[in-house]
């Protein structure tokens, strides 16, 4: 635990850990101080003779020159009323810099996280499942918080119950004895009966968060078809299984840490009073002796009581939590291990200007974990400013063809050239030169205005270039004549548009940015042909200016291609207009 610890905090968060740490130390020496100053006064109560057996009760007391007991009593209570203040107002810093601290952490790993999933290559997205990272992020990201504030709060209150058990044995050796390895005892015998079923539990609860969010992101992603096919209960019931199966855990776990508190009560209460009735029948000294140390007892039980419960509830969060650190400390570490594409810095207005060419040099690709080649041997020249247009059966490779292209994955063999230079020698500005504009366009809940510039700080907008961009893709006059134009909400995945509009919002999102070439994957399949027909005539002026990459099934779309190459068996055949026509 404590080497994963290790790897996830960076040295910053190692410092502050430290700090934290004598913090802490310092907090349970005030709690020790709360507890001892009660003795004193006790004392004193019982017996006024004390003060002059005591060197520092008798050193007060002549400071004080109260001359009167009753006063230097008053006097002795209202110190223990300063000590408790000071060391609560300590305390309440101490847990909101804890706090501070585990909510942080939750965060940064959260981001972290977040940053790592969306640095790594598309091959990984290709392999990992969305529910299982919102999990992790949201989920585990949380969990790691509980768990690390458990650590800390585990490691205040054990240090506490150290200081105070010195202090009780210091007191009373014998009742300290007795309530020690009465305590040890049935402690331990219940940590090693629950810490197999806590972490069990952590596990389960892990697989089912996983499994209610992906319930939900189908029911919800699906909901046209869910209702059409009227799937909605199979959905809700399926939904509600898996949580009863969740609550039961996570209802389980907690039972399990509350039953401690209960222990930990009984065997304080049994021990004291079996260490007093010892002493009563075997001690050599009168009852009466035992009141002031009993009074101390009570005041520690008061005080230590929570603190062991709490000590064990912590542990069985630290349990529960430990699948979610090992599962955390797992994806930085895979993530680690891959190899991703080494991005350079580049300017805002750098790109990648294409002198000649773009050359496929004998790509091959397979993707991962398989064993068939999708793309064989593949050489393409495409000149500047021509457009040329992959067509092919389906599964032929056109759509991996076109992510090779995009730079999203990495061919198994062979190399991508513009000019002299392989895009992969700096991916950032090869992606600063290219508009993509795929068959299903994600759009987020969000503005047009904002889904055309996707990803630009509202206020870095560049009005005139989403105005170019709109009347270019066809949809100027559409967005004019809407109630808040531009500024309109197109609906959680532009719910609110048709699929023609949204497709061409996606198109003026490619356009947004200016690229010298343009990549089109099916991107007009989803029009009707009148709307198809005007967004590939809108596309069609570009011809000559913009260097093209068309992937398309119907035919109709690439008649004005100046080559065409079909996809067959992982190779490119290339075809002649008149054949295909
Ligand atoms: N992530 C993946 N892992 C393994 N194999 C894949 C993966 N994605 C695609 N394939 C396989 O690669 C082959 C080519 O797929 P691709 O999507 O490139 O075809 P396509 O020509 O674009 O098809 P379509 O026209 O139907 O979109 C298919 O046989 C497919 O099963």
């Amino acid at each position: 635990m404590f080497n994963k610890f290790n790897y996830i905090f960076n040295r910053k968060e190692k410092r502050k850990l430290l700090l934290l740490l004598v913090i802490i130390i310092i907090g349970s020496f005030l709690e020790l101080l709360g507890v001892a100053a009660f003795m004193p006064f006790i004392s004193v109560l019982m017996d006024t003779n004390i003060i002059y057996e005591n060197k520092i009760l008798l050193y007060f007391y002549r400071i004080t020159n109260f001359g009167n007991i009753e006063y230097f009593l008053a006097f002795l209570a209202l110190l223990i009323c300063c000590v408790y203040i000071l060391k609560n107002i300590y305390l309440s810093f101490m847990q909101n810099m804890i706090l501070n601290f585990a909510y942080n952490m939750r965060m940064n790993l959260a981001t972290n996280l977040l940053a790592t999933y969306i640095a790594e290559p598309y091959t990984f997205h290709l392999t990992k499942n969305i529910a299982d990272m919102q999990r992790c992020l949201q989920i585990d990201a949380n969990q790691f918080m509980l768990l690390m504030n458990a650590t800390l709060q585990l490691i205040a209150e054990i240090m506490v119950c150290i200081a105070l058990g010195i202090y009780l044995f210091d007191t009373s050796h014998s009742i300290t004895i007795a309530i020690a390895v009465l305590l040890i005892g049935c402690l331990g015998l219940f940590y090693l009966i629950s810490k197999k079923i806590s972490q069990k539990l952590g596990r389960q609860n892990q697989r089912y968060n996983s499994k209610l969010i992906q319930w939900v992101n189908q029911a919800l992603g699906g909901i046209k078809e869910v209702k059409v096919l009227e799937r909605e209960s199979f959905f809700i019931n399926s939904y509600k299984e898996n949580y009863k199966k969740l609550i039961k855990g996570a209802k389980n776990n907690e039972m399990l840490a509350t039953i401690p508190k209960y222990i930990v009560e009984t065997v304080c209460i049994c021990g004291m009073l079996l260490a007093v009735v010892g002493k009563m029948f075997f001690g050599r000294r009168e009852i009466v002796d035992f009141i002031p140390q009993l009074s101390v007892f009570a005041v520690a039980a008061f005080r230590l009581l929570p603190s062991v419960g709490k000590i064990n509830s912590y542990i069985n969060g630290i349990m529960y939590g430990l699948p979610s650190l090992d599962l955390i400390y797992h994806d930085l570490k895979e993530v680690e291990n891959n190899n991703r594409i080494i991005k350079k810095d580049v300017k805002k207005t750098d790109k990648f200007f294409i002198k000649e060419k773009i050359c496929l040099v004998n790509v091959r690709y397979r993707y991962p974990n398989t064993d068939i080649d999708v793309l064989k041997k593949i050489n393409l020249e495409i000149g500047k400013g021509k457009t040329v247009a992959l067509i092919g059966s389906s599964g032929a490779g056109k759509t991996t063809l076109a992510d090779i292209i995009l730079g999203l994955l990495q061919p198994t063999e062979g190399r991508i050239m513009v000019d002299e230079c392989d895009i992969f020698d700096n991916i950032s500005l090869w992606h600063k030169s290219i508009g993509y504009i795929p068959q299903n366009i994600y759009l987020s809940d969000d503005t047009i205005r904002n889904n055309i510039a996707f990803g630009v700080e509202e206020n870095e907008i560049n009005d005139s270039a989403v105005e170019g961009a709109l009347r270019k893709a066809q949809l100027y006059d559409f967005v004019q004549n809407l109630a808040e134009g531009i500024n309109t909400f197109v609906g959680d995945r532009g719910v609110r548009l048709s699929g023609g509009q949204r497709q061409r919002i996606g198109i003026a999102r490619a356009l947004y940015h200016e690229p010298d070439i343009l990549i089109l994957d099916e991107a007009t399949s989803a029009l009707d042909n009148e709307t198809e027909q005007a967004v590939m005539g809108a596309i069609e002026k570009l011809q000559g200016v913009k260097t093209m990459i068309i992937i398309a099934h119907r035919l109709t779309t690439i008649k004005k291609a100046d080559e065409i190459y079909e996809v067959v068996n992982g190779e490119l055949v290339k075809r002649n207009l008149k054949d295909i026509f």
